[in-house]
């Protein structure tokens, strides 16, 4: 599978179920500022937590609902619904995670966390949801909160490289020195070259 990093922004996003994966998927799509709807009978107390901005659609699966979404995720726990709207979407060439079924997915989730512009993602094919979510534990505690404040620092020096260095081999050896230097190596840095 081809490894992306998707932009949902005002996209229509369109979960079918409200049990607990649903509202694992609502929570993750609830901070890609889309426009989220939910499709389920009910849903479990969780779902209350979820902003305003998140439409609960009280009703079961019916074909079309989808018919406008950019990207679909079916986590029902009724094999045949989550297939109904798997094939709706290979029908209509939409982006879709089955849940229960990677063979119909046109993407499946990795196990991932964010620090500031860092995003690091672990997937093991659903060969071990478990195993991506305990070796994403793992990289949390290397990867910690510092880096947030790291990558703002990266961010701010590679904006000041590309516009003050002209040679494409020294831009490059700058870049990828800066790369292996820690936090506070980083802000000397910043302050000796760019005085700030
Ligand atoms: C990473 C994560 C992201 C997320 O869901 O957002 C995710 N599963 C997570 C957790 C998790 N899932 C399961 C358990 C119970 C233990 C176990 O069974 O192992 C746990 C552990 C837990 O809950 O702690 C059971 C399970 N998962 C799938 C099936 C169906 C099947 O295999 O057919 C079943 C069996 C259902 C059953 O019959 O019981 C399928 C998929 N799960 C995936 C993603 C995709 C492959 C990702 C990959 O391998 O890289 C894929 C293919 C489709 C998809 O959902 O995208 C999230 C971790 C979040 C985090 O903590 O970071
Ligand atoms: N991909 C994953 O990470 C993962 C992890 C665990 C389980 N699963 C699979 O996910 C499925 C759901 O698990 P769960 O724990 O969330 O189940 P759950 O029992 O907590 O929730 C099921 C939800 O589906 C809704 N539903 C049922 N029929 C529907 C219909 N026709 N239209 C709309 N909504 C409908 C129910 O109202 C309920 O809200 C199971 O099939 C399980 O095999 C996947």
């Amino acid at each position: 599978m081809y490894t992306a990093c998707l932009n949902l922004e005002g996209k229509k996003v369109t979960i079918v179920g409200g049990g607990k994966v649903a509202y694992r998927k609502a929570v993750a799509l609830e901070n890609e500022k889309c426009d989220l709807h939910i499709i389920a009978p009910s849903f479990i107390e969780a779902f209350k937590s979820l902003g305003p901005e998140v439409n609960l659609v009280y009703k079961c699966y019916e074909e079309g609902d989808c018919a406008n979404s950019f990207l679909v995720v079916a986590a029902t726990d009724d094999y045949e619904t989550n297939q109904a709207v798997g094939a709706f979407c290979k029908r209509a060439n939409k982006l879709c995670n089955v849940v229960d079924n990677k063979e119909l997915s046109s993407f499946i989730v990795p196990s991932s966390f964010k620090r500031g512009d860092l995003m690091i993602a672990v997937s093991t094919g659903g060969a071990s949801p478990s195993l991506a979510a305990l070796i994403k534990k793992e990289l949390e505690e290397k990867y910690d909160a510092s880096y947030v404040e790291l990558m703002d620092v990266h961010r701010r020096l590679r904006a000041q490289v590309l516009q003050q260095v002209e040679d494409e081999m020294e831009k490059k050896k700058i870049l990828n020195h800066l790369a292996t230097l820690s936090l506070e190596e980083l802000k000397t840095y910043e302050k000796s070259h760019f005085g700030c």
